[in-house]
């Protein structure tokens, strides 16, 4: 399939949509009476999501998108509307000129196959949104991963493989022992690539999530899905930190090894796919590894978190979700923090912690004392205060039928400190005062520049309570231990990500980019002058988009 999305020098675009009138969208594109409208000429494909066929009908609403639309009229827990959508939007405000290029962002956009609904966050099939700067101009596009997971389910319209909480059913106990055996071989893992996208050294652009499998390499410029990306070594294992550590130079990824409770820590040069292993660390808690969704890294090192919330086999294989899904909380087990060396792969550190619970760090430096000699390590991650509800709280179920109470448990920036003088014990204390983000905290991103170095700034998701979800934009001052917040009623913002100004010398000279579902059910993007933490910009879409996890930029080559 191709695809004008983005910019193309030579093709024409559309009016912009805000531009479009409702008269030019009954060419084919109208959703009645209060819903937006598209764009004339604008590519669209209508998801049929009851019947499976690959050309779709234009203007089929679903059963299911009217009822959960009742429910709540939030776009960000509400399936994508239609397979895909490409168009100029119009911009209220000033995109800054220097800013050029792809914003990718990806999650789980389609929560549902015919009539059966999944029931986790984390469950849906991958959509990727991209956001294309030009010239102050910005082209909007979505598409859906072409992962096999999503391709088979279209085609037979029921689940096919093993997601986040949802397990296939088995039409007998032979497929039953059967799906076990492909449990083991990963077979029946999911590869639906649905939480984050990064752009590798060598320019390839790779959707991500847990499951090994669920590595897909996309083409930015449309969307396309080109393949899986294939690793070359012979490493093994079913699962990796769904957040690699990507820079110029290198790819830095976590393998928890679940036999043997222990991580590999390996390293990916650009231009190859193989994976050379840095180190292991053995767990010192057990009986299983902690979950690793990310981990941290300094300018040397490489942190590895060892969670009480450990993978657990049993879990791994119940046909029905537990309250932890496929993890278990092992407060006896305790919690650790290691430090890698990353030339040598030796252990430097392993200092028992304060329970936690943590999906995403944030960024780690080296503490130096004043002959220069580092002393010590400093990690931040965005905390649950060492409470695993969060998991569940994530449920679509309670996200769609919020009405109004407070339930959205507490987080804080922890700060990990690690010693490097033999001590066994690290701490784990407020980076600031919680309630400076109205003791809400995920989603977060910083300046790359400062990657695993001492840092000031970091952007995240908040909370202005009552809520249920994170529901502000969050600038975080760590040397002042203040916070900004943006806040629009309503809204579900998701993660702000940091883009800096070339040639910038400030640590927040740059913009944040979030993608916002409003109270209406529609949805914009935003740009904020991450200096200021002001609007600077925003631009409709044609219809809300489902909330998004992770991004990343593609600068304008
Ligand atoms: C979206 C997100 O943040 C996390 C997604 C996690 C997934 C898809 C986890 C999948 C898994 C399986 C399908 C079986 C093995 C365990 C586990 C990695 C949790
Ligand atoms: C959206 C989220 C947590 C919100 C909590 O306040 C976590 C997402 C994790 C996966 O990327
Ligand atoms: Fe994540």
């Amino acid at each position: 399939m191709t695809s004008s999305f983005p910019f193309s020098p030579t093709r024409n675009y559309g009016l912009p949509s805000c531009m479009v009138s409702n008269h030019h969208a009954s060419d084919g594109f109208s959703f009645g009476q209060g819903q937006p409208s598209f764009p004339k000429n604008k590519k669209s494909r209508e998801l049929n999501i009851v019947s499976v066929a690959t050309d779709l009908p234009m203007v089929v609403q679903s059963p299911l998108w009217k009822e959960v639309a009742q429910e709540q009229k939030l776009a960000a827990w509400t399936s994508i509307r239609q397979e895909q959508w490409e168009g100029e939007l119009c911009v209220n405000g000033e995109i800054p000129q220097w800013l050029n290029g792809t914003y990718l962002r990806n999650g789980p956009g389609l929560w549902h196959i015919g009539d059966y609904n999944f029931r986790h966050l984390f469950d849906g099939y991958a959509t990727l949104v991209g956001l294309h700067f030009q010239n102050g101009h910005l082209m909007m596009g979505h598409r859906q991963i072409e992962s096999d997971a999503y391709k088979a389910a279209r085609k037979s319209n029921k689940l096919c493989y093993r997601e986040f909480s949802e397990v296939p059913k088995h039409d007998n106990f032979l497929a039953y022992i059967g799906d076990l055996a492909n449990l083991f071989s990963g077979a029946s893992l999911t590869d639906n690539a649905n939480t984050g996208v990064v752009q590798l050294g060598d320019g390839r652009v790779v959707c991500l999530t847990e499951t090994i499998k669920g590595s897909i390499v996309i083409d930015p410029s449309n969307l396309d899905t080109l393949g899986k990306f294939e690793y070359s070594d012979s490493l093994g294992g079913l699962v990796h930190s769904a957040h690699p550590i990507v820079t110029q130079s290198e790819f830095l990824t976590l393998l928890p090894d679940l036999l043997n409770p222990g991580y590999l820590v390996a390293r990916m040069e650009p231009g190859t796919n193989e994976r050379k292993v840095i180190g292991r660390v053995d767990c010192r808690g057990g009986p299983s590894p902690g979950w690793v969704h990310s981990f941290p890294v300094t300018e040397h090192y490489v942190i590895v978190p060892e969670m009480p919330l450990r993978y657990c086999a049993q879990n791994l294989l119940r046909a029905e979700p537990t309250p932890l899904y496929k993890f278990e909380w092992h407060p006896e087990s305790k919690a650790f923090m290691h430090v890698m060396c990353k030339a040598s792969g030796k252990l430097v550190a392993s200092v028992e912690v304060p329970l936690f619970v943590t999906f995403h760090f944030i960024n780690a430096y080296e503490e130096t004392d004043e002959d220069g000699r580092v002393i010590g390590v400093v990690a931040d991650c965005c905390e649950h205060n060492a409470d695993t509800t969060i998991l569940d709280n994530l449920r679509l179920q309670n996200l769609r039928s919020w009405s109004g109470e407070d339930v959205l448990p507490d987080a804080r920036v922890g700060r990990f400190k690690i010693p490097f003088d033999g001590s066994s014990n690290g701490e784990l204390v407020d980076a600031l005062n919680p309630d400076e983000h109205g003791r809400g905290m995920d989603m977060c991103s910083i300046n790359p520049a400062y990657l695993g170095k001492k840092y000031r700034y970091a952007y995240a998701c908040g909370a202005q309570r009552p809520c249920n979800f994170p529901n502000t934009l969050t600038k975080i001052d760590l040397e002042k231990k203040k916070a900004k917040n943006w806040y629009d009623e309503g809204a579900v913002p998701s993660e702000p990500f940091f883009v800096a100004r070339p040639g910038a010398t400030k640590e927040d000279d740059g913009v944040v980019i979030s993608m916002i579902s409003d109270k209406n059910g529609e949805g914009y993007a935003l740009i904020l002058d991450a200096s200021t933490f002001e609007e600077i910009a925003r631009a409709k879409f044609p219809y809300g988009l489902p909330y998004g996890l992770h991004g990343c930029w593609v600068p304008k080559c």
